[in-house]
């Protein structure tokens, strides 16, 4: 597995800080609902927020002889503590408008106290508190280790909102989420070290003291019409204390958010004004962010960012788990002076090193002195004959981490002698930069006196094995080599598996193909498109096919391979037979019901899965586009057409035929033809669905590609995005 310094950093605090982060993110779950428990109790009073302090002393001092204290709370809950006139003591809500009692405070609830104690201390006191001030630190410096990787992901700050590309669901959505909880995260983090700190007593909050001389003081004898209160709201008080008697030397205390003052109890005057220093101003703040209090929506917030993480930690490690499948590069047996073939391999996230390790082993195995390193890892080769090179671009076109210097030292490293080359790219369609950094490393070798090429680029798609194995064959047939790959097996999967009754299976065509049609024995909903897995006796790895669906039952278009282990057991299939298989649901890859127009394009057996879409979904104007290699391949699938286009389910059927005549015609070359067809769906909110092999898929889209760019000025890249265009090719 290749790591950058940022994914390193990144891993490496999660891991540090899991426990901790873990409890407090359940904790802060469960704590986000206090403040909104709190909101929903009956001791808000509308517009209270009109009212001046003035009018609430008057309002109180005419219903109560004596009066102790007034708090205004972050939810703007109005508390009092009083005598009445028949000497009892009321403590609790009031209503500030007519100073009625509303109720008593309720107790905080035994669940939220436990809970509020896990979540700062782990009930571990002092120490427990360090843990939980550093976890919380962690996690802010895993938020910024985590936006620099999404930075560079998405190629630079300005671009950090622009679209991801849905390659992975946990990785898709880890950025997309990363990137709209990473502000309320940092929040919590900073807030949530600022409160520890305050505890521990590294922060203080040191007030100012009051002096009040009430001997060098004179006092106004009548209230002025403007003072303190009469120009202070209700709501921006925390507390007034009210004076402990008639003694003109005691005062009001007026606590309000930023300052305290002492107010003269006739006159109104201030006597005394401390204003409260930053460290008290940050730390109300740090709490009231912290915890949400007074805010339903901030605590909403919270909650949802509570849960991001939550799926940050599951996400994380799942793709981590992922990644390490991604073994290293094989340890070399010759070295790099030594070897006739040499492999220098990009990667970013390990995905690369299968195919690489395999081709190395494959050619260990037809006794050649090979050598295989990472790109960033060039050198002077003394006896190498041939360079292979294995890249995946990432970022938006960029070299992966570890081929990053590689072009710099190609220019800069002498060879005495000169090598052939070629270079794979390994990519995705679904980035415009399709395998763009491969074409620089191409380039870069042409450009070079050093080298020259013995086969053209090759991208590949997604790691398809089967365009590598392709690439392997020219390989083989320029370097004179009889190189096979043996590729790990996938883990065998052990799913509940569903039968199905074989209701036909054809006879072999021209092209060893055939068409199985089965029945599930128990209903199933299923649709075209979906996909069928099947796991065979001998070796349990999973094989999965595209289906169609008509009247109720699966058809498949089978090729069958000479050493193909399910390919050989569906063509041994009876009718009657009973088949143990799983349907998958595949979204992707189903014809969606509202669409008005479709054009499915396939070539070979990937028609299975149109079979059962031309003879569906009435309400959609469907246009089938088909390769082949002869007439006779046709006949196989032409009852299903024919039924098509007589029911009108199937508005058009192209076919190209490459071995019928002198000229090979293509599947794309009848889709180049049919440019208004084309141009029309993708205009109309229409879908483009491709299916079969991977080569077809990648000169159809550049066909695609050159329709969408010319008539309506949008790349392909465009409508992949945004499914327009589904493909589903091997
Ligand atoms: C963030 C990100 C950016 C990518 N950018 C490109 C790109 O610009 N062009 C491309 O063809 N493939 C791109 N890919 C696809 C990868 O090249 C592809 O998944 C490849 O198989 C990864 O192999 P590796 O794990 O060995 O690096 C990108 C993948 C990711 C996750």
């Amino acid at each position: 597995m290749t790591l950058s310094i940022w994914r390193y950093s990144h891993l490496t605090l999660a891991i540090a800080s899991f426990v901790f982060v873990f409890l407090a993110t359940i904790t802060g779950i469960v704590l986000a609902f206090q403040p909104i428990s709190e909101q929903m109790q009956p001791f808000k009073i509308e517009s209270v927020n009109q009212l001046d302090v003035d009018q609430t002393i008057t309002t109180f001092k005419d219903k109560y002889p004596e009066i102790i204290n007034i708090e205004v709370d972050a939810n703007q809950f109005v508390s009092a503590s009083v005598i009445t006139a028949d000497g009892t003591s009321l403590n609790g809500y009031f209503n500030p408008k007519t100073a009625a009692f509303l109720g008593e405070k309720p107790e905080i609830s035994v669940f939220f106290k436990f809970t509020t104690n896990l979540h700062r201390s782990l009930f571990l006191k002092g120490i427990g508190r360090f843990f939980v001030g550093l976890g919380s630190f962690l996690l802010f410096l895993i938020a910024i280790t985590g936006s620099i990787l999404i930075i560079k992901r998405q190629s630079g700050i300005k671009r950090i909102f622009a679209k991801v590309v849905n390659e992975n669901f946990s990785q898709y959505w880890h950025v997309v989420l990363g990137r709209l909880s990473l502000i309320p995260i940092i929040i919590i983090t900073l807030t949530g070290v600022y409160l520890s700190l305050l505890k521990f007593d590294l922060i203080s909050e040191k007030k100012q003291k009051h002096t009040v001389d009430f001997q060098t003081t004179a006092f106004a004898e009548k209230q002025p019409d403007t003072n303190i209160f009469n120009t202070t709201r209700l709501t921006e008080v925390v507390n007034l204390e009210f004076p402990f008697s008639e003694d003109e030397e005691d005062y009001y205390i007026l606590k309000l958010k930023d300052k305290e003052v002492l107010v003269h109890q006739y006159s109104g005057q201030v006597l005394s004004q401390v204003d409260y220093p930053m460290v008290t101003f940050l730390s109300n703040l740090s709490l009231t962010w912290h915890t949400g209090k007074g805010s339903i929506v901030w605590s909403i917030v919270l909650l949802i960012a509570c849960l991001n993480i939550l799926f940050f930690i599951y996400s994380g490690f799942k793709m981590t788990i992922e990644r390490r499948k991604n073994k290293a590069l094989p340890k070399n047996k010759f070295t790099k002076d030594k070897a006739e073939v040499i492999i220098l391999v990009g990667s970013e996230t390990g995905q690369s090193y299968a195919l690489a390790t395999a081709f190395y082993k494959g050619v260990i195995a037809n006794g050649k002195t090979v050598y295989i390193s990472d790109l960033n890892s060039y050198t002077t080769y003394k006896n190498a004959k041939q360079l292979v090179v294995f890249t995946s671009t990432y970022g938006d076109g960029e070299a992966p981490v570890n081929a990053k210097n590689f072009i710099t030292l190609l220019k800069s490293v002498p060879q005495e002698q000169t090598i052939k080359y070629a270079v794979v790219g390994f990519g995705s369609l679904k980035y415009k930069a399709y395998c763009k950094y491969a074409q620089m490393v191409d380039a870069s070798l042409q450009l070079h006196p050093n080298f020259t090429p013995n086969l053209q680029l090759q991208k590949i798609h997604n790691q398809s094995q089967s365009t590598f194995k392709d690439w392997l064959q020219q390989w083989n047939t320029v370097v004179g080599t009889n190189v096979s790959l043996v590729l790990d097996n996938p883990a065998i999967k052990t799913k509940k598996q569903q039968t199905f009754k074989v209701i036909n299976k054809t006879l072999l065509n021209v092209d060893n193909t055939f068409v199985l049609q089965l029945k599930p024995t128990k209903k199933i909903n299923f649709i075209s498109g979906d996909l069928l897995a099947v796991y065979p006796k001998q070796d349990g790895i999973e094989r999965l096919y595209s289906i169609g669906k008509m009247d109720n039952q699966i058809v498949i278009s089978v090729k069958k391979h000479e050493f193909g282990v399910c390919s050989t057991y569906f063509n041994s299939l009876e009718k009657k037979d009973v088949v143990n298989a799983v349907i998958k649901p595949n979204p992707t890859f189903n014809l969606p019901n509202k669409t008005k127009r479709a054009v499915l394009i396939a070539n070979g057996t990937g028609i299975g899965p149109f079979l059962g879409m031309i003879n569906t979904n009435p309400q959609t104007e469907k246009h089938l586009f088909w390769g082949g290699r002869t007439k006779q391949s046709l006949s196989l699938y032409q009852k299903y057409i024919d039924s098509g286009l007589q029911h009108n389910t199937l508005s058009s059927f192209n076919v190209a035929f490459s071995q019928a005549q002198k000229e090979k015609i293509y599947v794309q070359d009848i889709v180049a033809k049919n440019q208004a067809i084309i141009t029309q769906v993708l205009k109309d909110d229409g879908v483009i669905m491709i299916c079969g092999s991977v080569a077809m898929q990648n000169h159809v889209l550049e066909v695609l590609n050159h329709i969408s760019t010319t008539k309506l000025q949008q790349p392909i890249s465009y409508y992949l995005d945004n499914k327009v265009i589904k493909t589903d090719c091997y």
